[in-house]
């Protein structure tokens, strides 16, 4: 998500700043290609041809699937990974609108007028698929896991278009995925680097569980005998994450401020005390209630919405939350959605690291066996480094959990990203493949395949968006990553162009997964603090807390929207700001085109009556998921 780093765009202005050789290795490439008006034939071959091929000559020249005319006004060879797009015969001249008769399904057909940021749709017509899968609820009240089983979603192309239906029973999970509600013990075989094969989970009775909810700080006293894995104790990545130390060290003068407000945190928490902490105290953290009013207080707690079972009144719209309006939502999340009741204001009590969670370390390799070889960035919930496996010799992303958002220990997020990458594999979702431990216990690092690129960067360096033919082709990976999330109950609840991630093949993949979450049937009440501002749906503006995959898809069409202008489609400066944005482009809703519109909790602040295309484009989400319907058909 890169909230912290790429929450407004006005923050990139610095990104280069830092001694990132990685990234102005990228950069002076691009630019270097620009100059010379780059093709790169070398590449092109490699960028799903097949895929691509197939689809264009399935399209035809004036037969683009989405409808869409080309408005990037993109030419052949402008930028370096364009040419890694194979351009058919279907994209049109700069400036060329495609007019509704060019698509396959006229009622899918669509023309966007960037200039004025007006989208049009024809009468889409929206269809909904059944869904593989149906939802299994993490609730805290089922006191048990059914089952964590082999099922998997296929990803498969063949789409129903039927009406919507109630939403089925419970689905099976793919094939490793744990819920972290249900997780109170995870082992790892020690001779080997831990995959999703390896967890073994354990999951309390009732009555454990009322018990470690009494009293979260005790472990049993025969899981207190434990002893440090040698080989992480002497790690070389010691000093550079003393490195990263010294900026906790920085923290400190704050941290010495806030400990006015709040119980100082406990620092050095060993990753194990910090893991069955939060296993133990947050006995479903994916539930998905609201959480209580007894939250985080003091400086950092000021900025975070601490009572989210109180309405939305008027001023959630009226103050400008500085987080907010720059699109750092992760920093609300980890309090607002954690999904425990635990009263963060306790102070923790210390504990032992218990033998399990050891067990787990044990069986992580260590951070050594990488070279570090730069840093890529640093968001708000981890540092990413591009390092060399010495065994294997490929290079890959590091991705260090910060531990110091967190007074619980583990980041909740990072657990569910953990959780989720490891056990979900698809093409367009970043592959996690182990996790490695550092020096000190309480630094833990996810080794992921390593991308080149994300598109908000690369974005950056174009001088002209990309060309239909490429959106189309990213948009195809997106919907599909997408799609694969949504058959399987995920909601990731941060898309947006900084989290896609691109390789040199062309292949997107979508990462930063710390605000996804299961949903399920029924609908319960999350937090509406989630998704960056300028790709938030305006029912999460407005408050709602039942919603489902309609956020997900409405920054699908604003990511859509923005590969085709190189420009984010609403970029408000605050909630309201947001929705007067978005209102203005497409009118305001009313209840007769939005059922229960009007008792939404957030519309506490009269809008102008914009006029315009709403009652035509109701959700962006929609016009997407009718889109992926004619890819998907035409793909395959
Ligand atoms: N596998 C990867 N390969 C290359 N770069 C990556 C990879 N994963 C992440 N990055 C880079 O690091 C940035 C931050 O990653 P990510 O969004 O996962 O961190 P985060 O701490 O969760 O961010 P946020 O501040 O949004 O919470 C990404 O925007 C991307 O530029």
């Amino acid at each position: 998500m890169a909230a912290g780093r790429h929450s407004g765009y006005r923050e990139h202005e610095f990104r280069d700043k830092d001694s990132d050789v990685d990234q102005s290795r990228r950069k002076e490439y691009y630019q270097d290609r620009e100059r010379r008006g780059g093709h790169d034939h070398r590449d092109r071959a490699r960028v799903r041809p097949r895929d691509v091929k197939e689809r264009e000559a399935l399209n035809g020249a004036s037969h683009s699937p989405l409808g869409f005319g080309n408005s990037s006004g993109g030419k052949a060879g402008d930028h370096h990974v364009r040419s890694r797009f194979h351009r058919g015969p279907v994209d049109r001249e700069p400036g060329e609108l495609s007019s509704g008769s060019s698509s396959d399904d006229p009622e899918l057909s669509v023309s966007m007028v960037r200039d004025n940021s007006v989208i049009n749709q024809g009468n889409g017509v929206l269809s909904s698929k059944r869904r593989k899968f149906s939802p299994i609820i993490w609730d805290r009240d089922d006191g048990k896991l059914s089952a964590v089983t082999n099922s998997k979603s296929k990803n498969g192309h063949s789409i129903e278009q039927v009406a919507l239906p109630p939403l089925p029973p419970p689905p099976q999970l793919p094939e490793g995925f744990v819920p972290v509600s249900s997780i109170n013990s995870v082992q790892l075989s020690a001779d080997h680097a831990p995959t999703i094969h390896d967890v073994k989970v354990s999951v309390d009775s009732p009555q454990d569980q009322q018990n470690h909810d009494q009293e979260p700080g005790v472990v049993d006293e025969d899981e207190e005998d434990f002893s440090l894995a040698p080989n992480i104790s002497t790690s070389r990545w010691a000093d550079s994450n003393n490195a990263l130390d010294d900026d906790d060290d920085d923290d400190d003068e704050t941290e010495d401020v806030k400990q006015d407000f709040v119980p100082k945190r406990r620092r050095n928490t060993p990753l194990a005390n910090s893991i069955e902490q939060r296993l133990l105290k947050a006995p479903s953290p994916e539930v998905g209630e609201v959480i209580s009013a007894s939250k985080s207080s003091g400086s950092e707690g000021e900025r975070r919405d601490t009572d989210h079972e109180v309405e939305v009144d008027k001023n959630v719209y009226m103050d400008v939350d500085e987080d907010a309006a720059n699109g750092n939502v992760a920093e609300h999340l980890s309090d607002t959605d954690s999904d425990d009741d635990v009263d963060r204001t306790e102070s923790p009590k210390t504990a032992q690291p218990p033998q399990r969670c050891i067990n787990m370390l044990l069986g992580c390799r260590s951070v050594d066996e990488f070279e570090r070889l730069n840093k890529i960035d640093e968001g708000t919930y981890g540092v990413v480094y591009r390092a060399r496996d010495k065994k294997t010799g490929e290079v890959v992303a590091l991705k260090k959990v910060k531990m110091e958002k967190e007074r619980e220990g583990f980041p909740l997020t990072s657990l569910r990203e953990i959780n989720v990458l490891l056990s979900f594999h698809h093409p367009s979702i970043v592959d996690v493949k182990e996790v490695v431990v550092g020096s000190s216990l309480d630094s833990i690092f996810m080794v992921m395949e390593y991308m080149e690129h994300d598109l908000k960067g690369l974005m950056e360096t174009m001088k002209q968006p990309f060309s239909q033919s490429e959106v189309k082709c990213l948009m195809l990976q997106l919907l599909e990553g997408v799609k694969y999330l949504h058959d399987n109950w995920v909601l990731h609840r941060d898309l947006k162009t900084s989290n896609l991630l691109m390789n040199n093949r062309g292949e997107l993949k979508i990462c930063d997964f710390g605000l996804a979450r299961q949903y399920g049937s029924p609908l319960k009440p999350y937090t509406h603090l989630v998704v960056t501002l300028w790709y938030r749906a305006p029912e999460l503006l407005l408050g709602i807390k039942e919603y489902s995959t309609a956020i997900d898809m409405w920054s699908l069409g604003c990511i859509m929207a923005e590969l085709f202008g190189k420009e984010p489609l609403f970029n408000g400066k605050t909630e309201l700001d947001q929705l007067d944005k978005i209102f203005r482009t497409l009118g305001t809703p009313n209840e007769k085109i939005w059922p229960g519109f009007a008792k939404l909790p957030g519309l506490k602040v009269s809008f102008v009556k914009q006029t315009l295309a709403f009652t035509r484009l109701r959700a962006m989400g929609d016009l997407v998921e009718a889109s992926l319907f004619t890819l998907v058909a035409v793909d395959s």
